[in-house]
C-alpha cells in the first residue's frame, strides 16, 4: 500500500469577475507516494503544482476524487481528525523569510509544535536540541531570532519544525528555489539524508528538472493542471516522451557551456506547435 494515493483530483476555483464560470486547476490528477521515497513534482508556473500540495494539506478543497493517507480517506475528515493527520504531513514553503516569525527565538519557534502537540517542557527542551542537530544548525541557535541567519539556515529552521512531530510526508514546496546554487545543493543534501534517516517521504515541488532529477525516486509532470506523464527519475530526466517533458528538460540549464549549446539547439529543433496533452513524441536523450 502507498503511503500517500491520490485519485482523480479535481480542484476548481471559483472564477473572477461577474458570472466567470469556475477555473479548473486540476484535473483528474492521480499521483502515489511511498514511504521513505521522493516523488518530484515538476512543471511551469501556473501547472498546478501549489494547488495538488495544498489539496493534500487540507488547505485547498478537492471538487472531485480522492485523497488516501495509509488506506484512509483523508477528505472530508472532521477537524479533530484532520488535526491528528497534520503530525503525520507537513509542508516546507519556498519563501524561508517569511514562514518563519521573526519575533520569535527559534527555540520557541520549534517549541510551538511540540506543546501544541501535548510533549512536556523537558522533553521539548531535548527534542528541540537534536531537531538541530538533524539540521546541521549549532546548538545556541536556539536563542537567536531568524532575521540573524542566512537564506540557507532559515530553510534550516523552517526544516526542523516541519520535522518536529516526526511526520512520515513532507510536502516541499519550491524549498530551495529562493536560495543560491551551492546553498542549493547543501539543503538538498540535507534533505537525501534526513529521509536516509528518519525514513520520511517527500513530495518534492519544482519548476527545475535539475533539482529533480538529484532528489527524487519518480517523477511526475504537471501541465495545465494534468498530469501529462510520470515514472521513474532516471527514466523521465532522460528520455521523456511527452513533448512538455523535452521541452522543459531541455530548458533547464547544465554548467557545460557546450551541452547547454547543444541544448539550445535541440529545444529549437523540437516541433513548436501548441502543446496538446498525451502528445507522445520520439525520445530524446540528453
Ligand atoms: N485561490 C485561488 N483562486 C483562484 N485561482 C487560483 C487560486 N490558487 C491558484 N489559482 C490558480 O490555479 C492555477 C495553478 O496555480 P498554482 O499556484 O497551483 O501553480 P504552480 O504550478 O504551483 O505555480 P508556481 O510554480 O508559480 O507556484 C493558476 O492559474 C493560479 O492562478
Amino acid at each position: 500500500m502507498s503511503l500517500l494515493s491520490v485519485r482523480d483530483l479535481d480542484v476548481h476555483f471559483a472564477g473572477r469577475g461577474f458570472r466567470a464560470p469556475p477555473f479548473q486547476a486540476l484535473q483528474k490528477v492521480s499521483i502515489s507516494i511511498e514511504s521513505g521515497k521522493t516523488l518530484g513534482l515538476v512543471g511551469e508556473s501556473g501547472s498546478g503544482k501549489t494547488t495538488l500540495g495544498r489539496a493534500i494539506l487540507g488547505l485547498t478543497p478537492a471538487t472531485g476524487g480522492a485523497i488516501e493517507f495509509e488506506g484512509r480517506s483523508v477528505l472530508g475528515l472532521s477537524r479533530r481528525k484532520r488535526r491528528a493527520l497534520s503530525t503525520d504531513i507537513q509542508v516546507v514553503f519556498q519563501d524561508p523569510y517569511s514562514s518563519l516569525n521573526p519575533a520569535m527565538t527559534v527555540e520557541s519557534i520549534l517549541a510551538e509544535p511540540l506543546q501544541a502537540a501535548g510533549t512536556g517542557r523537558r522533553d521539548a527542551v531535548i527534542r528541540i536540541r537534536s531537531l538541530l542537530d538533524e539540521v546541521q544548525l549549532p546548538v545556541d541557535a536556539g536563542s537567536r531570532y531568524p532575521s540573524e541567519f542566512s537564506g540557507g539556515q532559515r530553510q534550516r529552521i523552517a526544516l526542523a519544525r516541519a520535522l518536529a512531530l516526526s511526520p512520515r510526508l513532507l510536502v516541499c514546496d519550491e524549498p530551495v528555489s529562493a536560495l543560491d546554487m551551492s546553498t542549493q545543493a547543501k539543503i538538498l543534501e540535507l534533505l537525501i539524508e534526513i529521509q536516509a534517516t528518519t525514513g520520511v517521504a517527500y513530495l518534492f515541488i519544482t519548476h527545475d528538472l535539475s533539482v529533480v532529477r538529484y532528489i527524487s525516486h519518480d517523477v511526475a509532470v504537471m501541465y495545465r493542471g494534468e498530469i501529462v506523464e510520470s515514472g521513474p527519475a532516471d527514466v523521465i530526466t532522460t528520455t521523456p516522451t511527452e513533448l512538455y517533458t523535452q521541452r522543459l528538460l531541455l530548458a533547464s540549464p547544465v554548467a557545460d557551456p557546450g551541452r547547454q549549446a547543444l541544448r539550445r539547439a535541440a529545444w529549437k529543433a523540437l516541433p513548436q506547435r501548441p502543446l496538446g496533452v498525451g502528445v507522445p513524441e520520439t525520445a530524446i536523450t540528453t
